[in-house]
């Protein structure tokens, strides 16, 4: 069974509760117990493949034990950076976020990390309160190569789905690839055998 873990980042009241609860149960409840930091666990089949999903919420709030932005990108696959439409400050964090992504795993040797960090806008039913330009966020996840939604997780459950089960896929192609790349295919291996197998004989 393949493993797969997506971590929800974001500022302080931006919605990640909201978002994962949303996908987790269809319901979107209003308030959220966020005491402390949980991994939700859900089972899918994507692809024709089983998947144990793992998703990270972190507790904003400070509290001792707590762990570090650092730890949990290094614990994650897969990274869902939020932000509220409605709250500039929470932009520049996720702006702030996404780029320690980036040099975190680039600097880990991860380079497929371009599919696996989506950058998304929630309370899109704020939208008489905005203070994030969509145009500004797409400039943002361009230069950060990273994907971008805007939705609400208050209104929208369809489309809250829908990013979940195309991280999942993102980082079920990733593991594939790599895979691949790390077992040589029937055809390679008899090639390598043959021309290593020679050489050997000839010594
Ligand atoms: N209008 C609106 N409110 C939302 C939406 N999503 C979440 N909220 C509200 O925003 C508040 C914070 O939501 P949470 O899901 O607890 O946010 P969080 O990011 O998990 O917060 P912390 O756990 O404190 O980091 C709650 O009052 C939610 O009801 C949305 O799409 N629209």
């Amino acid at each position: 069974m393949n493993e797969i873990k997506v971590a929800v980042l974001g500022s302080e009241g931006v919605g990640k509760s909201a978002l994962i609860v949303r996908f987790l149960t269809r319901r979107f409840i209003g308030e959220y117990a966020s005491s402390s930091e949980c991994i939700y666990r859900k089972r899918l089949s994507v692809d024709g493949k089983q998947i144990n999903l793992q998703l990270y919420d972190p507790c904003s709030q400070a509290y001792e034990g707590r762990s570090t932005v650092n730890e949990q990108i290094q614990w994650a696959h897969g990274f869902i950076v939020v932000y509220d439409i409605s709250d500039r400050s929470s932009f520049l964090t996720a702006k702030a976020i996404v780029h320690l992504i980036r040099e975190l795993r680039l600097g880990t040797g991860k380079r497929n990390v371009d599919s696996l960090i989506f950058l998304v806008g929630n309370k899109q039913d704020l939208c008489h309160m905005r203070e994030v330009r969509r145009e500004e966020a797409q400039c943002l996840a361009a230069e950060c190569r990273c994907q971008f939604y805007e939705l609400s997780a208050a209104e929208h459950h369809q489309e809250v789905a829908l990013i979940f089960f195309k991280m999942v896929q993102n980082a079920n192609v990733g593991s594939k690839a790599k895979e691949r790349r790390r077992r040589p295919s029937g055809s390679m291996a008899k090639l390598i055998n043959n021309v290593f197998g020679k050489r050997r004989k000839s010594v």
